[in-house]
């Protein structure tokens, strides 16, 4: 598991383990550490030249101490710094990288403008000739984008480095959103980022993609609160799912039952049901009208159809909601919903999806029946509106995924699992939970039917006595690393992605 502690948390525990520790002991070990990895990534450049972007704070700090060791280094690079801030650098650090040897750019608007101007467009041109450019312009103290008077200095540096440089950022890539919140900042995109102590939520959270290959220094911080985020790690996959004991039979091992998939979305009931077998259900129980039950038939020929005893219930993908309101509706698509209603009224654990979402108006009627809700943005913003009966738009919930699903859980009692290019899996506040984010999926499988497959998936492990955190964290876990798995760099089909899905079951 990856843990993430909040900027504040951060701050108090280097506090804590710089008290005993001589001055400037805890930015030499994080600039050790980053110089380490630095030179490591030059082995294979010829003559590399390196350059750091730097800043006046600690980050900076860490960035010219770091340059100071590879310019001291056998790996005969040709290192650079240009301070980007008017209020300079961290001192001492800009006096160890000058002995060393770093050619120091200072930025800082000390003239005419003409001269600065000059100065920026030759910071500009060695920028363009790194082959590795350190970015050490802000960290923990950061805020989202570019701002002060250094803004179009950081815009026009940045915008000056080579497609084909490799771009190492300090602790977090600068203009990145610290807390992971503001997801669209300008700023940074890094091929890796190397932090210290321990991650933080950018690493985990929406920001993450911008935050490339995560490296972690240690630096001896000891966390004594609860992590903010967390990711599952693929021994966390081995750990968590449930494996058949020599003397499990098929009910032990938990039946799953799934009302998906009405006349008019036949395949959600095929591929849900098809994601469930995938994913090792002892049994998978499909109740729905006629088409999707003859097509389940004929396609999964493992499942059963027709009411009967379950241990979690799949409620929603394909689901016609409105059906029972409806005067016109087949008698048929009535019982699938009335079904799908007795399920949600059941105490028994369940995923709710899709149509299924729209049967709820706030908490299970049985208190402490484990619930897993599967919105993708726009069901979420449906739910909400109707919940908080006040208009929640799509657009809200893509500036604060997790707020939103913190909202839901709040109101329905339940985790919340938002689907997304970053799937986050919200408990409610009550139980002071860390959110799970997962970004293991491939654009490609944003793509019809992707959602039935994991709610087959997360069915299956509610079944199996998983609570709704850990099922939701795990399904879409193995979901993304199946879609990855099917088609590395193309198209991903629904089916496909379910088929994959055993590989990753352990055992
Ligand atoms: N405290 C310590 O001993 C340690 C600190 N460390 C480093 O220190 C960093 C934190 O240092 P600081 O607290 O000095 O903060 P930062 O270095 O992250 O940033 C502060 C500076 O950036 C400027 N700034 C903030 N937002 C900006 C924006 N949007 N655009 C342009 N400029 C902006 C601020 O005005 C300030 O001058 C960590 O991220 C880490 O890299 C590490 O060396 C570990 C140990
Ligand atoms: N840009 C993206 N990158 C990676 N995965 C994505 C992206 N967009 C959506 N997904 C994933 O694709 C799936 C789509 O689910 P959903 O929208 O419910 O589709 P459907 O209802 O057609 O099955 C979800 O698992 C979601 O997390
Ligand atoms: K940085």
């Amino acid at each position: 598991m990856i843990a993430a502690w909040s900027v504040e948390d951060v701050r108090a525990a280097e506090a804590r383990a710089m008290e005993p520790l001589p001055d400037g002991e805890l930015m030499d070990r994080a600039a050790r550490g980053l110089a380490k990895v630095v030179t490591a990534r030059l082995d294979d450049i010829e003559e590399p030249r390196v350059v750091a972007l730097v800043g006046s704070g600690g980050n900076g700090g860490d960035a010219l101490f770091a340059m100071a060791r590879v310019a001291r280094s056998d790996s005969d690079a040709d290192v650079a710094a240009v301070l980007v801030s008017d209020r300079g650098a961290h001192k001492k650090a800009l006096v160890a990288a000058r002995e060393a040897g770093v050619a120091i750019v200072d930025l800082a608007r000390s003239g005419a403008d003409e001269a600065h101007d000059e100065a920026l467009e030759k910071a500009c041109a060695l920028v363009a000739e790194a082959d590795v450019l350190i970015d050490g312009i802000t960290g923990i103290g950061g805020s989202p984008g570019w701002s002060g008077s250094s803004a179009q200095r950081c815009r026009a540096l940045i915008d000056a480095v080579d497609d084909e440089a490799y771009v190492i950022a300090v602790d977090l890539p600068s203009g990145a959103d610290p807390a992971g919140v503001v997801l669209d900042s300008e700023g940074v995109w890094a091929d890796e980022t190397v932090t210290f102590g321990v991650a933080k939520p950018v690493h985990l959270l929406g920001t993450s993609a911008r935050c490339g290959v995560l490296t972690l220094v240690d630096i001896g911080l000891d966390m004594t609160t609860m992590p903010v985020a967390e990711r599952l790690d693929h021994d966390d996959v081995a750990q968590l799912w449930p494996l058949p004991a020599s003397d499990d039979d098929k009910y032990s091992r938990g039946v799953l039952g799934v009302v998906a998939g009405g006349e008019n979305y036949t395949g959600a009931a095929v591929l849900t049901v098809t994601s469930a077998v995938c994913a090792g259900a002892g049994m998978v129980r499909y109740i729905g009208p006629p088409t999707p039950t003859a097509l389940v038939r004929s396609a999964v020929p493992e499942a059963v159809c027709g009411i009967g005893r379950v241990q979690a219930w799949v409620v929603g993908p394909g689901l016609d909601a409105d059906a029972e309101s409806d005067p016109d509706a087949d008698g048929e698509d009535v019982a699938q919903v009335t079904a799908a209603t007795e399920a949600l009224d059941s105490g028994l654990p369940c995923v709710v999806d899709a149509g299924g979402l729209d049967l709820l108006d706030g908490p299970r009627p049985r208190a402490g029946a484990r619930t897993l809700l599967t919105p993708h943005a726009g069901e979420l913003a449906r739910l909400l509106t109707r919940l908080e009966e006040r208009e929640v738009s799509l657009d809200d919930v893509r500036a604060d995924p997790v707020g939103h699903a913190r909202r839901a859980a709040t109101l329905v009692h339940a985790t919340v699992l938002l689907k997304g290019s970053t799937t986050y899996v919200v408990p409610p506040e009550i139980t002071g939970m860390p959110v799970r984010a997962v970004a293991e999926a491939p654009a490609w499988l944003a793509t019809a039917g992707a959602g039935d497959v994991l709610a087959g998936v997360a069915g299956v492990l509610l079944a199996a006595g998983l609570d709704p955190y850990d099922a939701g964290t795990l399904a879409a876990t193995v979901h993304g690393l199946a879609g990855h798995d099917v088609n590395p760099g193309g198209p991903v089909r629904a089916l496909d992605v379910a088929f994959a899905t055993p590989a990753w079951s352990p055992g």
